[in-house]
């Protein structure tokens, strides 16, 4: 039986969000088992039989809808939140500079399909993304969309100030956990460029503007290859402290598997809490939705993807396309798990882009739908 003292310090650590270091000091194996067993938010990580036993805090949904007997599936979210990035990530990369009528249009497109976050544009230089160049016109076709946030990409006060003057409600700062990714992609040191976003976070926080921040190659970096989990972590902790509501992992290059993302995510969990996570997986080698689901089991429950898989770093050779919002859906839907999102009109958003853009759909659930459809006409 544990003392009711010691019952008082596990509610007070719980609340706090505690480090598994913290738990590891305050108590034995036995109270954290006992606690796990009646706190679903608390569970041990790893096997339980030997002194170096590691212990893990994650905080679930407490009213998931997954039945607690099965052992996969208990610890998902109920919600996941989608951060649609389509028009931003997606657009960057494309040759083509397509029209600001057409961005519009695929933003109304994603708003109506029931995406609550959909990412507009960047305000970086012109001449570093041309293909973003009109933000400001964007900004102004969409002051009037109701239903949904249009965060936007600012990486200095410059484009700060415009974002706010465009109408920008909330913006979104991109560090990198690799150096050399940090100056191809922004020019600058990692150190440098922590300085500048804490210029920009500051500002922000002067007119209550939040402020999301990215972690660029948190698993793999095209030039150094593999990058260090407590160097993501290291940036992420930077980001969170300087007042990011949340930090989304970036993996880039879409090089990364269940296991590379596992332990960069329980590096990252240790210095920011999970609820002000999330992840955004490129997906170069088709490993993208396991990764998500790995990273729903361990508690995460916003995750950004691009409709029709569109995206990529202009900055990050060898990277493909984001993960389809189309598919992440269908996965979601699967799993039971909602996202008020309306399949059908998504896939609508996707061919209309895809249309524009000259080529098919390319989401598997895309795909997997017409190919249906075709033979049902046979
Ligand atoms: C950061 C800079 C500006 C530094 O670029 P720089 O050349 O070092 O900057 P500078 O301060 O020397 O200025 C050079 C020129 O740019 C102008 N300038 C300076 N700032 C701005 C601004 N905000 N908006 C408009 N113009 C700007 C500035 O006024 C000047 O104009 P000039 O005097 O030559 O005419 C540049 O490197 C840049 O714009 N980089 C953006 C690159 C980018 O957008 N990459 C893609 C997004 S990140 C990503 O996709 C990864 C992510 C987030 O999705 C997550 C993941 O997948 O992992």
């Amino acid at each position: 039986m544990i003392a009711a003292r010691r019952l008082d310090k596990i509610s007070r650590l719980m609340g706090s969000r505690a480090t598994p270091s913290a738990f590891l000091k305050a108590f034995n194996k036995e109270s954290l088992l006992w606690t796990e067993s009646l706190n679903p938010k608390v569970r041990l990580l790893g096997n339980d039989d030997g002194d170096a036993v590691r212990f893990s805090t994650y905080h679930y949904s407490s009213n998931c809808n997954h039945s607690p007997t099965n052992k996969v599936l208990r610890n998902l979210p109920a919600h996941v939140k989608i951060v649609e990035v389509g028009p931003r990530d997606g657009l960057q990369n494309e040759k083509e500079i397509v029209p600001t009528s057409t961005k519009v249009q695929l933003i109304k497109m994603l708003v109506s399909s029931g995406l609550t976050v959909v990412e507009a544009t960047s305000f970086v230089s012109p001449k570093w993304v041309p293909q973003l160049a009109d933000a400001k016109d964007v900004m102004d076709a969409i002051q009037n969309i109701q239903g949904a946030r249009f965060p936007v990409l600012t990486p200095n006060l410059k484009g700060f100030e415009a974002a706010v003057s465009a109408g920008a409600k909330e913006v979104a700062i991109f560090a990198s956990a690799s150096e050399s990714f940090s100056k191809s992609n922004i020019n600058c040191s990692i150190e440098d460029s922590l300085a500048r976003f804490r210029d920009v976070v500051s500002a922000a926080r002067e007119i209550s503007l939040p402020v999301r921040g990215y972690v660029s190659c948190v698993v793999g970096c095209p030039v150094e290859g593999i990058v260090p989990p407590s160097k993501v972590a290291y940036v992420a902790k930077q980001l969170f402290d300087m007042g990011c509501s949340e930090i989304s992992l970036g993996d880039t290059i879409g090089v990364g598997t269940p296991g590379t993302v596992i332990p960069m995510l329980e590096n990252v969990m240790n210095f920011v809490p999970i609820d002000n996570l999330a992840v955004h997986f490129h997906d170069t080698y088709g490993q993208a939705l396991s990764n998500i689901l790995t990273s729903l089991q361990m508690g995460i429950s916003n995750v950004d993807s691009s409709v029709s898989g569109l995206g990529g770093c202009p900055y990050a050779k060898g990277g493909s396309g984001n993960v389809a919002t189309e598919d992440v859906v269908y996965m979601l839907n699967g799993l039971g798990i909602e996202t008020n999102v309306d399949l059908e009109k998504l896939l609508l958003a996707g061919d209309f882009i895809c249309k524009h853009l000259r080529r098919p759909p390319s989401s598997k659930t895309a795909v997997a739908l017409s190919s249906k459809k075709a033979n049902s006409k046979l």
